[in-house]
């Protein structure tokens, strides 16, 4: 059996209000594309920050290719791709020397950025202020340091929400390839039918918790996505 790219065994990231993930147990494989959905405040945001070593379990473990986090070395964190939460841009440099910056943290070669920029239709706004930037253009900014060094491991926290169809459509694409090169890739997102072009396998988290898998392939995917957490709700209130 190949090691998961990376694996949350049993973790729990519990807020003051009870609030976070609980016992949560996922493997991304090489070469998988994951989607994570679920409502408001099911702790999407939260499952991808233990993930990537920004928030500590308070209990359970995270592996990558088997090993602890805390002991994963940095080429590792190096071969990385996320954008979570906020675009990491500086305002004050241009798009293309964020781009040059992030390339450099990810130990990927300079020529990365030129191809990056043409790849992401990003030419009009390489030489502009990042904090000049529209809010869709940040976020291609952002997705593009994310995904130009080849990453082997990409984690995106709804990714699409202000990109524009063009912007979804490269995206798409991007994810495609990066999977297709070994990468393992897991995206948030409230869009279904998004995920389920893309997704060979959708994870449902509602209240903290995974409560199953939704087929990409099924038609209504709203629908029995509404279900399960409908049904997990209401046995959660019995
Ligand atoms: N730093 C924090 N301190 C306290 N509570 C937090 C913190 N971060 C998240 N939470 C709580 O944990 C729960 C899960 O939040 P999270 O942001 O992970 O959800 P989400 O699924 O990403 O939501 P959304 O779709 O709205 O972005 C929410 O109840 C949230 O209020």
């Amino acid at each position: 059996m190949t090691t998961p790219r990376v694996a949350l065994r049993d973790v729990t990231r519990q807020f003051g209000d009870g609030a976070g993930i609980r016992d949560v147990t996922m493997e991304l494989a090489p070469g998988e594309i994951v989607a994570l959905v679920g409502l408001n405040g099911a702790g999407k945001t939260t499952l991808m920050r233990v993930l990537l070593g920004m928030l500590a379990p308070t209990s359970g473990s995270v592996e990558f290719d088997g090993v602890p986090i805390d002991r994963v070395p940095r080429s590792t964190w190096a071969s990385v791709g996320h954008l979570v939460e906020y675009p990491l841009t500086y305002g004050e440099l241009t798009a293309r020397q964020n781009l040059a910056l992030s390339a450099r943290l990810h130990w990927a070669r300079a020529d990365v950025v030129d191809k990056a920029i043409t790849a992401f239709n990003l030419s009009h706004y390489a030489d502009k202020r990042a904090r000049r930037l529209s809010l869709g253009n940040r976020q291609r900014l952002g997705l593009t340091a994310a995904l130009q060094h080849d990453p082997n491991l990409v984690i995106l926290d709804e990714p699409t929400n202000s990109l524009d169809p063009a912007g979804v459509i490269l995206l798409r694409d991007a994810l495609r390839r990066s999977a297709s090169d070994g990468a393992a890739v897991l995206v948030s997102s409230h869009h279904l039918d998004e995920v389920a072009r893309i997704a060979d396998r959708i994870e449902v988290l509602n209240a903290g918790r995974l409560i199953g898998r939704l087929d990409p392939g099924v038609s209504e995917l709203e629908r029995v996505f509404f279900e399960a957490v409908l049904a997990d709700d209401e046995g959660q209130h019995r």
